[in-house]
Protein backbone atom coordinates (compact mmCIF):
# COMPACT_ATOMS: atom_id res chain seq x y z
CA UNK A 1 0.00 0.00 0.00
CA UNK A 2 1.59 3.33 -0.90
CA UNK A 3 0.15 5.69 1.70
CA UNK A 4 0.94 3.66 5.39
CA UNK A 5 -1.53 4.57 8.00
CA UNK A 6 0.17 3.87 11.54
CA UNK A 7 -1.24 4.31 15.64
CA UNK A 8 0.77 4.79 18.70
CA UNK A 9 -2.03 5.52 21.54
CA UNK A 10 -3.55 9.29 20.64
CA UNK A 11 -0.99 9.66 17.88
CA UNK A 12 -2.18 9.00 14.25
CA UNK A 13 0.86 8.37 11.32
CA UNK A 14 0.35 8.42 7.85
CA UNK A 15 3.50 7.89 5.58
CA UNK A 16 3.27 7.97 2.01
CA UNK A 17 5.59 5.25 0.88
CA UNK A 18 6.02 5.00 -2.90
CA UNK A 19 10.19 6.17 -2.69
CA UNK A 20 10.60 5.07 -6.54
CA UNK A 21 8.51 8.06 -7.59
CA UNK A 22 9.43 10.27 -4.26
CA UNK A 23 6.11 9.12 -2.94
CA UNK A 24 3.97 10.97 -5.81
CA UNK A 25 0.42 10.29 -5.36
CA UNK A 26 -1.85 8.45 -7.71
CA UNK A 27 -5.56 9.31 -8.24
CA UNK A 28 -6.89 6.01 -6.26
CA UNK A 29 -4.04 7.24 -3.65
CA UNK A 30 -5.17 10.78 -3.47
CA UNK A 31 -8.73 9.27 -2.80
CA UNK A 32 -7.55 6.92 -0.06
CA UNK A 33 -6.31 9.63 1.64
CA UNK A 34 -8.72 12.40 1.30
CA UNK A 35 -10.78 9.33 3.14
CA UNK A 36 -8.20 8.81 5.92
CA UNK A 37 -7.98 12.28 6.45
CA UNK A 38 -11.84 12.26 6.92
CA UNK A 39 -11.64 9.54 9.51
CA UNK A 40 -9.07 10.97 12.04
CA UNK A 41 -11.43 14.04 11.84
CA UNK A 42 -13.79 12.03 13.60
CA UNK A 43 -12.18 9.44 15.58
CA UNK A 44 -12.29 10.67 18.74
CA UNK A 45 -9.27 8.55 20.14
CA UNK A 46 -6.90 10.84 17.77
CA UNK A 47 -5.39 13.50 18.99
CA UNK A 48 -2.77 14.43 17.11
CA UNK A 49 -1.60 13.05 13.41
CA UNK A 50 1.88 13.33 11.98
CA UNK A 51 2.49 13.01 7.83
CA UNK A 52 6.29 11.62 6.65
CA UNK A 53 7.04 10.09 3.61
CA UNK A 54 8.90 6.90 2.96
CA UNK A 55 12.50 6.82 1.96
CA UNK A 56 14.63 10.29 0.73
CA UNK A 57 11.21 12.93 -0.11
CA UNK A 58 7.84 13.70 1.49
CA UNK A 59 5.69 14.05 -1.52
CA UNK A 60 6.72 15.02 -5.00
CA UNK A 61 2.99 15.30 -5.87
CA UNK A 62 0.32 14.39 -8.21
CA UNK A 63 1.80 11.04 -10.30
CA UNK A 64 2.71 12.88 -13.10
CA UNK A 65 2.80 9.49 -15.50
CA UNK A 66 -0.30 9.27 -14.88
CA UNK A 67 -1.51 13.12 -15.55
CA UNK A 68 -3.56 12.63 -18.57
CA UNK A 69 -6.15 14.57 -20.35
CA UNK A 70 -9.96 14.78 -19.80
CA UNK A 71 -12.88 16.59 -21.23
CA UNK A 72 -14.01 19.91 -19.01
CA UNK A 73 -16.63 18.21 -16.72
CA UNK A 74 -14.57 15.02 -16.11
CA UNK A 75 -11.87 17.24 -14.79
CA UNK A 76 -13.32 19.44 -12.87
CA UNK A 77 -15.40 16.74 -11.61
CA UNK A 78 -11.48 15.30 -10.70
CA UNK A 79 -11.44 18.62 -9.13
CA UNK A 80 -13.85 18.82 -6.98
CA UNK A 81 -13.80 14.78 -6.20
CA UNK A 82 -10.47 13.90 -6.34
CA UNK A 83 -8.04 16.70 -5.44
CA UNK A 84 -10.04 19.64 -3.02
CA UNK A 85 -11.38 16.46 -0.51
CA UNK A 86 -7.72 16.12 0.33
CA UNK A 87 -6.68 19.39 1.55
CA UNK A 88 -10.29 20.12 2.49
CA UNK A 89 -10.08 17.12 4.80
CA UNK A 90 -6.89 17.56 6.16
CA UNK A 91 -7.51 21.23 7.18
CA UNK A 92 -11.06 19.90 8.73
CA UNK A 93 -8.88 17.67 11.13
CA UNK A 94 -9.53 19.64 14.11
CA UNK A 95 -6.41 18.36 15.89
CA UNK A 96 -2.88 19.43 15.75
CA UNK A 97 -1.11 17.88 12.10
CA UNK A 98 2.55 18.08 12.00
CA UNK A 99 4.39 17.06 8.87
CA UNK A 100 7.99 15.85 8.82
CA UNK A 101 9.29 16.91 5.68
CA UNK A 102 12.70 15.10 4.12
CA UNK A 103 13.98 16.18 0.87
CA UNK A 104 11.50 16.98 -1.76
CA UNK A 105 7.54 18.60 -1.02
CA UNK A 106 6.55 19.24 -4.18
CA UNK A 107 3.05 19.93 -5.80
CA UNK A 108 0.51 18.58 -3.91
CA UNK A 109 2.54 17.36 -1.08
CA UNK A 110 3.91 21.52 -0.87
CA UNK A 111 0.02 21.70 -0.58
CA UNK A 112 -0.25 19.08 2.34
CA UNK A 113 2.76 20.24 4.24
CA UNK A 114 1.48 23.82 3.86
CA UNK A 115 -2.55 22.83 5.62
CA UNK A 116 -0.27 21.58 8.58
CA UNK A 117 -0.43 23.21 11.74
CA UNK A 118 3.63 22.66 12.34
CA UNK A 119 6.09 21.90 9.25
CA UNK A 120 9.39 20.43 10.83
CA UNK A 121 11.86 20.05 8.09
CA UNK A 122 15.24 18.48 7.71
CA UNK A 123 18.09 20.86 6.12
CA UNK A 124 17.98 18.85 2.88
CA UNK A 125 13.83 19.71 2.59
CA UNK A 126 13.22 21.25 -0.63
CA UNK A 127 9.69 22.55 -1.56
CA UNK A 128 8.60 23.66 -5.02
CA UNK A 129 5.28 24.19 -6.61
CA UNK A 130 6.08 23.23 -9.86
CA UNK A 131 2.43 23.59 -11.72
CA UNK A 132 3.55 26.40 -13.41
CA UNK A 133 6.30 23.79 -15.05
CA UNK A 134 3.21 21.46 -16.52
CA UNK A 135 1.27 24.45 -17.49
CA UNK A 136 -1.03 24.32 -14.59
CA UNK A 137 -2.15 26.61 -11.85
CA UNK A 138 -1.34 25.58 -8.53
CA UNK A 139 -4.52 23.14 -7.11
CA UNK A 140 -5.46 21.89 -3.27
CA UNK A 141 -5.46 25.01 -2.14
CA UNK A 142 -1.61 26.07 -2.47
CA UNK A 143 -1.79 29.25 -3.82
CA UNK A 144 -4.09 30.46 -1.33
CA UNK A 145 -2.36 28.53 1.91
CA UNK A 146 1.00 30.28 0.56
CA UNK A 147 -0.45 33.87 0.22
CA UNK A 148 -1.79 33.45 3.87
CA UNK A 149 1.59 32.19 4.68
CA UNK A 150 3.93 34.78 3.23
CA UNK A 151 2.00 37.45 1.44
CA UNK A 152 0.98 38.11 -2.27
CA UNK A 153 4.06 39.34 -3.60
CA UNK A 154 6.51 37.06 -2.31
CA UNK A 155 3.85 34.20 -3.37
CA UNK A 156 4.08 35.24 -6.90
CA UNK A 157 7.37 34.48 -7.39
CA UNK A 158 7.34 31.53 -5.64
CA UNK A 159 4.40 30.21 -8.20
CA UNK A 160 5.35 32.17 -11.28
CA UNK A 161 8.91 30.73 -11.53
CA UNK A 162 8.05 27.35 -9.99
CA UNK A 163 11.80 27.32 -8.56
CA UNK A 164 12.70 25.28 -5.25
CA UNK A 165 13.04 26.87 -1.71
CA UNK A 166 15.51 25.54 0.00
CA UNK A 167 14.89 24.10 4.14
CA UNK A 168 16.88 27.69 5.58
CA UNK A 169 15.21 29.97 3.10
CA UNK A 170 11.36 28.24 3.87
CA UNK A 171 12.45 29.19 7.46
CA UNK A 172 13.19 32.63 7.16
CA UNK A 173 10.09 33.16 4.91
CA UNK A 174 8.02 31.50 7.57
CA UNK A 175 6.91 28.30 5.55
CA UNK A 176 8.03 25.61 8.15
CA UNK A 177 8.02 25.66 12.07
CA UNK A 178 11.59 24.35 12.29
CA UNK A 179 14.57 22.95 10.24
CA UNK A 180 16.59 20.15 12.14
CA UNK A 181 19.14 18.21 10.89
CA UNK A 182 18.10 15.31 9.12
CA UNK A 183 19.34 12.67 11.53
CA UNK A 184 17.49 14.21 13.92
CA UNK A 185 14.46 14.51 12.41
CA UNK A 186 12.28 11.90 13.66
CA UNK A 187 13.20 12.69 16.79
CA UNK A 188 11.93 16.23 16.59
CA UNK A 189 8.91 15.17 15.26
CA UNK A 190 7.98 13.00 17.36
CA UNK A 191 8.83 14.72 20.60
CA UNK A 192 6.45 17.36 19.20
CA UNK A 193 3.74 14.85 17.74
CA UNK A 194 4.07 13.20 21.21
CA UNK A 195 3.48 16.57 23.10
CA UNK A 196 0.51 17.14 20.73
CA UNK A 197 -1.13 14.20 21.68
CA UNK A 198 -0.97 14.71 24.94
CA UNK A 199 -2.43 18.27 24.62
CA UNK A 200 -6.16 19.59 25.62
CA UNK A 201 -7.63 18.76 22.24
CA UNK A 202 -10.69 20.45 22.32
CA UNK A 203 -8.76 23.83 22.87
CA UNK A 204 -6.64 22.88 20.83
CA UNK A 205 -9.21 22.23 18.00
CA UNK A 206 -10.78 25.27 18.42
CA UNK A 207 -7.76 27.34 18.03
CA UNK A 208 -7.37 25.70 14.73
CA UNK A 209 -10.79 26.44 13.73
CA UNK A 210 -10.54 30.01 14.98
CA UNK A 211 -6.73 30.46 12.77
CA UNK A 212 -8.56 29.43 9.73
CA UNK A 213 -11.02 32.18 10.21
CA UNK A 214 -9.04 35.04 11.24
CA UNK A 215 -7.88 36.17 8.24
CA UNK A 216 -9.96 36.73 4.63
CA UNK A 217 -12.56 34.44 3.13
CA UNK A 218 -12.22 30.64 3.59
CA UNK A 219 -10.37 27.95 1.61
CA UNK A 220 -13.89 26.44 0.08
CA UNK A 221 -14.69 29.70 -1.44
CA UNK A 222 -11.52 29.82 -2.83
CA UNK A 223 -11.65 26.13 -4.05
CA UNK A 224 -14.30 27.27 -6.15
CA UNK A 225 -12.56 29.48 -8.14
CA UNK A 226 -9.69 27.11 -8.62
CA UNK A 227 -11.79 24.24 -9.81
CA UNK A 228 -12.86 26.84 -13.16
CA UNK A 229 -9.69 27.21 -13.62
CA UNK A 230 -7.73 24.21 -13.43
CA UNK A 231 -9.85 21.62 -15.82
CA UNK A 232 -9.50 24.67 -18.51
CA UNK A 233 -5.68 24.38 -18.22
CA UNK A 234 -5.97 20.54 -18.60
CA UNK A 235 -7.16 21.13 -21.92
CA UNK A 236 -4.20 23.34 -23.07
CA UNK A 237 -1.17 22.48 -25.29
CA UNK A 238 0.99 24.24 -22.45
CA UNK A 239 -0.04 21.28 -19.68
CA UNK A 240 0.44 18.48 -22.72
CA UNK A 241 3.89 20.05 -23.69
CA UNK A 242 4.99 20.85 -19.79
CA UNK A 243 4.04 16.85 -18.71
CA UNK A 244 5.52 15.60 -21.69
CA UNK A 245 8.68 17.48 -20.86
CA UNK A 246 9.30 15.85 -17.70
CA UNK A 247 8.59 12.40 -18.88
CA UNK A 248 10.85 12.82 -21.63
CA UNK A 249 13.33 14.65 -19.34
CA UNK A 250 14.36 17.92 -21.07
CA UNK A 251 12.50 21.69 -20.03
CA UNK A 252 9.54 22.34 -21.46
CA UNK A 253 8.71 24.38 -24.77
CA UNK A 254 5.81 26.32 -24.25
CA UNK A 255 3.50 28.16 -26.67
CA UNK A 256 1.45 30.42 -24.47
CA UNK A 257 -1.91 28.56 -24.91
C1 LIG B 1 11.91 18.51 -8.73
C2 LIG B 1 11.58 17.05 -8.46
C3 LIG B 1 10.43 16.95 -7.47
C4 LIG B 1 12.81 16.35 -7.84
O1 LIG B 1 13.85 16.32 -8.77
P1 LIG B 1 15.09 15.33 -8.53
O2 LIG B 1 15.53 15.38 -7.11
O3 LIG B 1 16.07 15.66 -9.61
O4 LIG B 1 14.51 13.86 -8.71
P2 LIG B 1 14.10 13.13 -10.08
O5 LIG B 1 15.29 12.45 -10.64
O6 LIG B 1 13.37 14.08 -10.97
O7 LIG B 1 13.06 12.07 -9.54
C5 LIG B 1 13.43 10.78 -9.07
C6 LIG B 1 12.50 9.75 -9.66
O8 LIG B 1 11.17 10.01 -9.21
C7 LIG B 1 10.30 10.21 -10.33
N1 LIG B 1 9.31 11.25 -9.96
C8 LIG B 1 9.55 12.36 -9.27
N2 LIG B 1 8.42 13.05 -9.09
C9 LIG B 1 7.45 12.34 -9.69
C10 LIG B 1 6.05 12.54 -9.84
N3 LIG B 1 5.42 13.58 -9.29
N4 LIG B 1 5.35 11.62 -10.52
C11 LIG B 1 5.96 10.53 -11.04
N5 LIG B 1 7.28 10.28 -10.93
C12 LIG B 1 8.01 11.17 -10.27
C13 LIG B 1 11.21 10.70 -11.45
O9 LIG B 1 10.62 10.45 -12.71
C14 LIG B 1 12.45 9.84 -11.19
O10 LIG B 1 12.19 8.52 -11.65
P3 LIG B 1 13.24 7.82 -12.64
O11 LIG B 1 14.54 7.80 -11.88
O12 LIG B 1 12.63 6.46 -12.86
O13 LIG B 1 13.32 8.66 -13.86
C15 LIG B 1 11.22 16.36 -9.79
O14 LIG B 1 11.21 14.99 -9.60
C16 LIG B 1 9.89 16.78 -10.34
O15 LIG B 1 9.75 17.84 -10.91
N6 LIG B 1 8.90 15.91 -10.15
C17 LIG B 1 7.57 16.11 -10.67
C18 LIG B 1 6.80 17.00 -9.74
C19 LIG B 1 5.39 17.27 -10.29
O16 LIG B 1 5.22 17.72 -11.42
N7 LIG B 1 4.36 16.97 -9.48
C20 LIG B 1 2.98 17.12 -9.87
C21 LIG B 1 2.50 18.53 -9.69
S1 LIG B 1 0.72 18.64 -9.89
C22 LIG B 1 0.13 18.13 -8.34
O17 LIG B 1 0.84 17.88 -7.44
C23 LIG B 1 -1.31 17.96 -8.14
C24 LIG B 1 -2.30 18.00 -9.01
C25 LIG B 1 -3.56 17.29 -8.72
C26 LIG B 1 -4.18 16.52 -9.79
C27 LIG B 1 -4.32 16.87 -11.08
C28 LIG B 1 -3.64 17.84 -11.80
C29 LIG B 1 -2.66 18.65 -11.31
O18 LIG B 1 -2.12 18.75 -10.11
Amino acid sequence: MPVEIGRDGGLARIRFDNPATLNALSPEERAELAGQFAALRHDDAVRAVLLAGAGTAFCSGADVGRMGENDLPAARTRMQRGVHPLVTNLSAIEKPVISAVRGVAAGIGWGMALASDFVIASENARFSFVFVKRGLVPDGGALYLLTRHIGTMRAKEIVYTGRTVPAAEALELGLVTRVVPDDELENATAELAASMAEGPTRALGFAKRLFANATGPGLEQYLELEALMQPQLNQSDDYREGVAAFREKRPPRFIGR
